[in-house]
């Protein structure tokens, strides 16, 4: 676990910690009084915390209560609020608690950025349902009622000319991090509008909380087109803009203003696109990627972990890794996710298999909401075409068969979900797994939120069989399968990968996001769990040790970059420090670089 103890041990020196808050200068603030408490800008340092000193010499004296409460008094108090929110709010519908929870942590962001952070990492199993998937689902489907006070940008369609100027309105000198969306396709929730801001600010906070991205560095971005969301449009506490998405050149104009005006200000930022619907998720992959640093998270971030999982699923089998591609795996979905997963993959069965027999063979077969995917598929996606099957190619298998002929027909090795619909892998889907030619199927049930997910883990085991894998996008607690034997379920979720590739990308100061650097993300994911662990059917780490994965992770995305000569060193490690570091210099380097939330002076120590 990352803790106080392992930041000191660290070696990161006091100033270093002062630096790393990003407050400019050593003294530190030209504030003083009621500006330092009100001024959010300086919420992430103490309240009641503030010394004796600071008070007397910011101004403070009387304006806050006398007894100065330490940091760990603070987190205490907090820790205690939050465990009786969850006493009180007991055997009450499951959503009412879970945004009671959101709502104590995101009091607790406005307030104190430093102790809900150090609240996130120490708690990160409780707290990422919360403030990621599945309760940021509910949060976005709630934005307008909920909100009390802005986080983020937004740019809409009315802004049109006006980028340049409004990116200085952002008070941060610098940004490191930028996670934008157009909420066209929020989780599988679909197209929510303005309200997908929640997003960015969930996947930022991993970042902060994974990657160690100082917060102050980060920009959640919010860019409204409209929404096609007729119910929302009526809504008359929508905080977007009532009118019909902009498409085409009107559209891609907006984005490209925005991409502009974020790097002429901020030429290193990172942008990561997310929840974008398909056909601008791949249009904006395919613009940007060669001119930015930037990544689409749900093609390319779910690719990387799903193809960790797939080769995990592999190894739990006992079979070596070149086995991959004699597998038969079932993709159901053919959206960003899905189709970005099978790109992945499709490369990583050529690389292993090389001009061996088994490269003829073609392990994967898709569907979509009209069934088995052939090349018979009239008007059907480009991006798709790649990944249909010969029709009568295989005997009783037709273009659009279901899911249930196609388990049935082909007895897959993996199932795998990014359908966006909840349930679909129904019993009959799940117990025609029975059959699988594996002695260990997996089935990832991928869509988020929760009651988006294919299957739930408890359905998996009950009707596929106790010896499958499973991995589900939001997380189930582990099934108890009798005898003392226990069910485990994997999160197989992109966060697994995107603060790491986002980190590394920093770290080297890569000009852009190449396919290699993605590639040695996930296998450095793939390659983290033991054998032992891997047989036991846990193919992906504990989400408490993702600070560590993401160090890892990091590291390999840096030395990715330095190998294709991509990397432009950061701050004070230029690019040939980089290419000396050794592949455990390079961790090191990393996780020194990772931002822990500890109050800051705010006044020099005389
Ligand atoms: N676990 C993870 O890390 C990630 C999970 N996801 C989840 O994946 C889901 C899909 O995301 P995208 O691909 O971006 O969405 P998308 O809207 O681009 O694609 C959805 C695809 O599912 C297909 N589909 C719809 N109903 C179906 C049915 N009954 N049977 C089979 N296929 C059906 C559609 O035809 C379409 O091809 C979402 O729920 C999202 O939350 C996405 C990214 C990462
Ligand atoms: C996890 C994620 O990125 C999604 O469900 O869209
Ligand atoms: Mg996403």
């Amino acid at each position: 676990m990352w803790n106080a103890a392992r930041f000191a041990a660290s070696g990161l020196s006091r100033s270093t910690r002062r630096l790393s808050t990003a407050i400019p200068g050593p003294c530190i603030v030209h504030k003083r009084g009621a500006d330092i408490l009100h001024d959010p800008w300086f919420k992430q340092e103490q309240d009641t915390g503030f010394p004796i000193t600071e008070r007397d010499r910011l101004g403070l004296r009387g304006l806050l209560p006398p007894r100065v409460i330490s940091f760990e008094q603070q987190y205490a108090r907090f820790m205690e609020s939050y465990r009786s929110l969850e006493k009180n709010t007991m055997g009450q519908p499951a959503g009412v608690v879970a945004l009671a929870k959101w709502r104590i942590l995101n009091r607790l962001h406005d307030r104190n950025e430093t102790l809900y952070y150090r609240a996130l990492i120490d708690n990160i199993k409780d707290f990422a349902p919360i403030i990621y998937t599945p309760t940021v689902g509910l949060v976005c489907q709630n934005y307008s009622g909920l909100f009390r006070r802005p986080r983020g940008m937004y740019f809409s369609a009315k802004d049109k000319g006006e980028m340049m100027s409004m990116i200085y309105n952002w008070p941060a000198q610098q940004v490191d991090m930028i996670v934008i969306t157009d909420g066209s396709r929020i989780l599988g929730l679909g197209d929510l509008g303005v309200q997908g801001i929640g997003i960015p600010i969930g996947k930022l906070d991993m970042y902060v909380a994974a990657a160690g991205i100082n917060p102050q560095r980060i920009l959640p971005v919010m860019l409204d087109v409209g929404t096609n969301n007729q119910k929302l449009l009526e809504d008359r506490l929508y905080l977007g803009l009532r009118q019909p998405r902009l498409e085409g050149e009107e559209y891609i104009a907006i984005v490209d203003e925005f991409m502009e005006a974020v790097h002429t200000r901020w030429p290193k930022a990172i942008v990561q696109f997310e929840d974008f619907q398909m056909k601008w998720a791949f249009e904006t992959l395919q613009r940007y990627r060669k001119k930015f640093c930037t990544f689409n998270d749900d093609i390319q971030g779910t690719a990387g972990v799903a193809l960790a999982g797939l080769l995990g699923t592999v190894r739990a089998q006992g079979r070596p890794l070149a086995d991959f591609a004699k597998q038969k795996i079932v993709v159901v979905g053919a959206g960003s996710a899905g189709l970005g997963v099978l790109s992945m993959a499709v490369q990583a069965v050529a690389r292993m298999a090389g001009n061996s027999e088994a490269a003829a063979h073609n392990p994967f077969f898709l569907l979509d909401k009209d069934g088995l995917v052939t090349k018979e598929r009239k008007n059907f996606d480009p991006m798709a075409v790649p990944f249909a099957r010969d029709p009568g190619e295989i005997e009783g298998l037709r273009e659009g068969a279901s899911l249930l002929e196609v388990v049935k027909k082909i007895k897959p090795h993996v199932l795998l979900g990014l359908s966006g619909v909840g349930g679909v892998f129904n019993e009959e889907v799940l117990k025609a797994m029975r059959e699988s030619d594996s002695t260990k199927p997996a089935i990832f049930a991928m869509s988020n939120p929760t009651m988006n997910a294919e299957c739930t883990a408890e359905d998996a085991f009950k009707h596929a069989g106790e010896h499958i894998i499973f991995g589900s996008g939001s997380p189930f607690d582990n099934v108890d399968l009798g005898n003392g034997k226990v069910g485990h379920v994997n999160q197989a979720n992109n966060m697994y990968l995107f603060p790491g590739i986002g980190l590394g990308a920093l770290l080297s100061g890569a000009r852009l996001i190449s396919d290699g650097m993605l590639q040695a993300a996930s296998e450095c994911l793939a390659s983290y769990m033991t054998d032992e662990d891997i047989r036991k059917g846990v193919l992906f780490p504990s989400i408490d040790s993702i600070r560590d994965i993401t160090a890892q992770v990091g590291a390999a995305v840096v030395r990715a970059a330095v190998a294709e000569e991509l990397a432009e060193g950061h701050c004070e490690v230029g690019p040939k420090e980089l290419l000396h570091m050794s592949k455990e210099e390079t961790v090191e380097y990393v996780t020194r670089s990772m931002w822990y939330p500890i109050y800051s002076p705010l006044v020099h120590e005389k």
